[in-house]
């Protein structure tokens, strides 16, 4: 691309140095530099982009956009902004020449539910035969396969190049997971959502965002930020039984259509039912009353996939068509998904790691819980992040007969600073703290008897363990089994 021509997306810059003719790509990693290429520096939290410069330079970059004059060695001009990362939304969304405009863009944000409800509505749409990709804490999908990425909402230019790169291959729409830090870290700049979905608001990540209001605000943008555009078939599908939902009809002036279990709303569930691994339930929709059935377990799934059913029924798909494809779902990855095995055990792993989704995971699984039998439910929490959920989360998880205390990614913190943290919230005394997450299963599974449910909770999807900053292997699901063989067989 012209390197002129892209710089005149930048307002009020300082340029020093001769610019070459044209650019071939951009880069936020001196590590990833190609020959030819526009380096952004951005300011992190834990290291400079600007300390990285001379070595984007060294790797071949011959422009280098910073937030101050640096002295560089070679051939390199330099183009001072004000705000790298604000400058980087703009040239990110030209390079790529706004992919998101020939895109249906879905976001989905929320506490609790972005992963299940993105995931339904991406394999939803597969399912009408639409080319569809997605991103989210799982990774990128694209076209069956699935590349792995740094975040839930990854920084600006990685988000381009992911659009860039469905629209090239095909695809038709892309559902997003959007992520609060996404959208307080500006990572979103230049994506222009027809389509934005709100799961629910409870506490999380009050280490990043403060305060509860805050932490609104932010999922907020995604709804502030679609535009004014009617002559687009844009709309937002809100929850009515959360609260936050009527300041966030506030902030757009697109059309809302809301689902929910409580309150008003246009597609209302009632007569759930949870029996034999399926969910059934009376789902009411501006065209009458229609019985569903589902293999997804749990009232939070009822929640996510009439999100889904707002989302297509206002594209203008029948009823029928979306409910066909609801019952053909099959358990969103590593979100209260059944494990199967021999053992005479329910096993379930689950990602909750928010007082409410382990609030939502207990009560999904409580129906399939006998009387005589044990409801086991093990969950971490990470190292260094938001301590004050800790106790919260006990508290909900004290609803289980027995309880292990245990880690997710502790990351630098101790074993026992989190576990402890934990144990302050545990309403009765028949828990557990075990640090080292691998002998924590091995305990669930030890002091679980036939018919027992076991629920391992907070890792989900992940085959890994952060400790320290190394990731090791890790498996719920196969350490139990493995236990399970020892023990039972
Ligand atoms: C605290 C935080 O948000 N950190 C994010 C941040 O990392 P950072 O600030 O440390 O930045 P950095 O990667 O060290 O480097 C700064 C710059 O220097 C560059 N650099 C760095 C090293 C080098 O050798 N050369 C070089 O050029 C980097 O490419 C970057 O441009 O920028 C990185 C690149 O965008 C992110 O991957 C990283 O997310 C980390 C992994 C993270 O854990 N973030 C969490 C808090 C997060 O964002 N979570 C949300 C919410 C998930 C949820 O809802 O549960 C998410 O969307 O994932
Ligand atoms: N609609 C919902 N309401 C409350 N809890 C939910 C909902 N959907 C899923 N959950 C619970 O929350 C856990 C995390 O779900 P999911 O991964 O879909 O959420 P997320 O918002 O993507 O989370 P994260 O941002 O941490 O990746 C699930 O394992 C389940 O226990």
């Amino acid at each position: 691309m012209y390197t002129e021509e892209l710089l005149s997306i930048i307002p009020l810059k300082k340029i020093t140095g001769q610019l070459p003719n044209t650019i071939k790509d951009i880069s936020i990693d001196s590590r990833s530099v190609q020959p030819k290429s526009l380096f952004v520096c951005i300011k992190g939290e834990t290291v400079d982009g600007h300390n990285f410069a001379q070595k984007a330079v060294d790797a071949g970059a011959t422009v280098v956009v910073s937030e101050r004059e640096l002295s560089l060695e070679g051939e390199v001009a330099q183009v001072i902004v004000k705000s790298t990362e604000r400058a980087l939304g703009l040239l990110a969304s030209k390079f790529f020449d706004y992919p998101s405009n020939d895109l249906m863009m879905i976001g989905v944000t929320g506490t609790n539910g972005k992963t299940s409800v993105s995931g339904i509505i991406h394999h939803m749409l597969v399912g009408m035969g639409e080319r569809s990709a997605l991103s989210g804490t799982i990774g990128f999908e694209l076209n069956g396969v699935l590349y792995e990425t740094a975040n839930t909402t990854n920084d600006v230019l990685s988000t381009q190049q992911m659009i860039f790169r469905a629209k090239m291959e095909g695809c038709r729409a892309m559902v997003m997971e959007v992520s609060s830090h996404g959208l307080a870290l500006g990572r979103l700049a230049g994506v222009d959502y027809d389509v934005a979905v709100f799961t629910n608001l409870t506490h999380d990540h009050l280490d990043f965002h403060g305060t509860m209001e805050e932490y609104g605000n932010a999922k907020g943008l995604l709804f502030s930020q679609m535009g004014q555009d009617f002559t687009k078939n844009k709309y937002v599908v809100l929850n009515a039984d959360d609260p936050w939902s009527e300041k966030y009809e506030k902030m757009t002036s697109y059309p809302v259509w809301t689902y929910g279990l409580k309150n008003d709303a246009i597609f209302k569930a009632e007569n759930c039912n949870y029996e034999d691994g399926l969910t059934t339930f009376d789902m009411h929709t501006p065209e009458g009353k229609f019985p569903v059935s589902m293999h997804l377990l749990g009232e939070f799934n009822v929640y996510n996939v009439l999100a889904a059913t707002a989302v297509f029924y206002a594209r203008g798909f029948t009823i029928e068509e979306i409910i066909e494809q609801i019952e053909d779902l099959a358990p969103v990855r590593g979100r209260m998904e059944r494990v199967k095995t021999d053992l005479p055990l329910q096993i379930f792993i689950d990602y909750a790691h928010t007082p409410d989704a382990i609030e939502k995971a207990i009560s999904a699984a409580l129906p399939y819980k006998k009387q005589e039998n044990k409801l086991i439910f093990l969950f971490g929490t990470g190292g260094n992040r938001d301590k004050s959920k800790r106790p919260a989360m006990a508290k909900e998880a004290s609803r289980a007969d027995y309880v292990i205390l245990t880690t997710d990614d502790p990351r630098y913190e101790e074993y026992d600073s989190i576990t402890s943290d934990l144990a302050k919230g545990m309403t009765h005394d028949n828990y557990a703290c075990i640090g080292d997450r691998a002998e924590a299963v091995r305990h669930a599974v030890s002091i679980a008897e036939p018919g027992d449910i076991i629920i391992f909770a907070g890792k989900g999807h992940e085959d890994y363990q952060i400790i320290e900053n190394t990731k090791y292997p890790h498996s719920d699901a196969e350490i139990a089994i493995e236990a399970g063989r020892l023990k039972f067989v």
